[in-house]
């Protein structure tokens, strides 16, 4: 099976508007995708349907795969639709932590999808869980803060908490929604290469939603693009070029979303040598 994610022909309407328009989606194991597009394209809602938190439409044919397992056909939910959760990992931009519970405790809540539901109730986790959910925190450089309650730590923090959480889950698809929108640049940075180291050394496969493009340049190595609930690009990041953005994010665009002078003549080298190295 050499598909994480699967997507097709998806149809989703809320009321009279159609927010997602027959989307099909093909994603690798191991890629690392951004989405982007203008506010109110359909990132999120793409998203929850990916992850069975939403439905599309009834008989539209729309179908979503998960490591080559229905997660939903025909706007109806697999039965066992828990199960295939388990291997998805979703970071919310709001990290979604337990503030008054231990960043240890956060993290191993990651590995209640696996325990009987006795166990989880009781939060019996055993050497072995706990053992694992510090060594994610390791893996994020949060080891020291463990037992701390979740509220203090940085906005960055958290969410490499919710990272770690994920990786507790043992999930095998991170989907992050907006992880770093409320971030300052240097958080903002960690997050996201703690979600590149993921995906580079573990495998895992990694779609983000951003609005800062630059960031989608230099931590991803492919871009999907909704405008108005349509697929509008679907390929290399090297690809996109200012006159493409500007199409894409219309009254939306600021100089933040442009790349400077000297990052598009590097895209376009990148660009030229692949384009040589592919014709020899
Ligand atoms: N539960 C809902 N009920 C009605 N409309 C909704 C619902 N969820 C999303 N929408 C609409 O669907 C469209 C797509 O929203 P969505 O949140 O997916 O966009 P987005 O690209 O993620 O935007 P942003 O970048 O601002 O987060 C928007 O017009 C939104 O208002």
């Amino acid at each position: 099976m050499t598909h994480a994610i699967r997507v097709q022909s998806l149809n989703k309407t809320f009321g009279a508007r159609q927010v997602l328009h027959g989307l099909e989606l093909d994603v690798p194991v191991g890629a690392m995708v951004a989405l982007i597009g203008a506010s109110g394209s359909g990132k999120s809602t793409l998203l929850r349907h990916l992850a069975g938190l939403a439905t599309g439409d009834r008989n539209s044919g729309g179908e979503v795969q998960m490591l080559g397992q229905d997660v939903q056909k025909n706007g109806v939910l697999n039965r066992n639709v828990r199960r295939l959760r388990s291997d998805i990992g979703y970071i919310f931009q709001q990290f979604n932590l337990v503030g008054r519970l231990s960043v240890l405790k956060n993290v191993l809540l990651g590995s209640l999808g696996r325990m009987s539901r006795v166990r989880g109730t009781l939060g019996l986790f055993n050497k072995q869980e706990v053992n694992d959910a510090l060594r994610a925190l390791e893996r994020v450089g949060l080891l020291e803060y463990a037992y701390r309650r979740a509220s203090t730590l940085s906005g960055g923090q958290q969410q490499r908490v919710a990272i770690a959480r994920a990786l507790c889950q043992k999930a095998e698809i991170i989907l992050a929604d907006e992880p770093i929108a409320s971030l300052d640049p240097e958080s903002a940075r960690k997050v996201m290469e703690t979600l590149a180291d993921i995906n580079k050394r573990d495998g895992k496969t990694v779609i983000v939603t951003l609005h800062q493009v630059d960031y989608a340049v230099k931590y991803c190595r492919h871009a999907v693009a909704l405008k108005g609930g349509k697929k509008y690009f679907d390929g290399p990041i090297n690809r996109l070029t200012n006159d493409f953005l500007s199409d894409l994010y219309g009254s939306e665009i600021g100089t933040a979303l442009l790349f400077g002078e000297q990052e598009a003549k590097t895209m376009q080298d990148r660009e030229q040598t692949r384009l040589i190295l592919a014709a020899a």
